[in-house]
């Protein structure tokens, strides 16, 4: 069984806030990840629902503890909160830490298949495999009972791993997603540098515009929430019309929240971040 090490603690609205490090096998690196571990003094055999939040580019398992504000809802529904760093660390490949938007903090929850990324870029296996069993063997999880969202890149993880595990998560939301990273900027140079420039097949794999096509498992509804100030939806990196349109070719229903006036920070995540966990409770229960 995988040895956590406990980083730091903090009571946190009747709950716990807690930090862990581990050493990956899929990574083979170690990692860290935040748990928010509710309150209540459950019965012994008590087993809780799971939501798993992805964060964007440039995070770590900080950002989003510290900036959401979710443990208060967390703490209201009864919610354990598990949230992983974005990328390997530390693993010395060339050029890892080279810009913010490729390699460390920026992972993208894929499978790397280019050398030399494909040694230890495996967010994808590590968020929906070995996260999942770490949690599991540590925490008084309910394991049929989990969901995931997320936030930028890590919005499009959260669906990406919706879409390519049917069954394995209730529900999925995200907050300002990179809808269809084949078709922007920030896409195009990660699944470049991920996957080889010349490999589009395989990059149609990892995009949710694409894979909504493909989906056949039990009924998901993809929530997805979008500022409307936000920059990079203007700059063309987010493209959430592309998805709607996806699924509506596909018949997969999906939600799309407009915000007016709102843009792409935490404060806006701050600001709908408890519509989300109570989506979330109502389908983990
Ligand atoms: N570094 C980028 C911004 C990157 C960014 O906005 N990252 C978002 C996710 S895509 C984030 O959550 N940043 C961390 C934070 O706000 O705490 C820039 O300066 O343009």
């Amino acid at each position: 069984m995988t040895v956590i090490t406990l980083i730091s603690t903090n009571k946190c609205f009747g709950g716990l806030q807690k930090i862990f490090s581990h050493q990956s096998k899929e990574l083979d690196c170690e990692m860290k990840f935040a748990i928010f571990l509710p309150d209540g003094a459950p019965a012994a055999d008590a087993k809780l629902p799971v939501l798993y939040w992805l964060s964007g580019l440039t995070c770590n398992e900080t950002n989003f503890i510290q900036k959401s504000g979710f443990q208060r809802y967390a703490a209201e529904h009864g919610l354990i909160v598990v949230c992983p760093d974005t990328s390997p660390r530390g693993v010395n490949l060339p050029g890892e830490d080279d810009s913010w938007d490729f390699g460390s903090g920026a992972g993208f929850y894929v499978d790397a298949s280019k050398d030399p990324w494909s040694k230890h870029y495996k967010m994808f296996s590590y968020v929906t495999q070995e996260l999942i069993d770490v949690i599991n063997n540590n925490f008084p999880t309910a394991v049929d009972r989990q969901s995931i969202a997320g936030h930028s890149m890590g919005g499009h993880g959260a669906l990406i791993c919706a879409l390519k595990n049917p069954g394995l998560y209730r529900s999925v939301s995200a907050f300002a997603p990179i809808c269809n990273p084949t078709k922007c900027p920030w896409g195009v140079k990660a699944f470049g540098g991920y996957f080889g420039e010349g490999e589009k097949e395989e990059w149609r794999n990892w995009d949710a515009s694409e894979l909504v096509a493909g989906y056949n498992g039990p009924p998901l509804e993809l929530y997805v929430d979008q500022g409307a100030e936000d920059s990079f939806l203007k700059d063309g990196q987010l493209l959430p019309h592309n998805l709607v349109e996806a699924c509506k070719a596909a018949q997969v229903p999906c939600v799309l929240n407009m915000r007016e006036g709102y843009d792409h920070s935490y404060f806006y995540v701050a600001s709908f971040i408890g519509e989300h966990l109570a989506y979330h409770a109502r389908h983990l229960k």
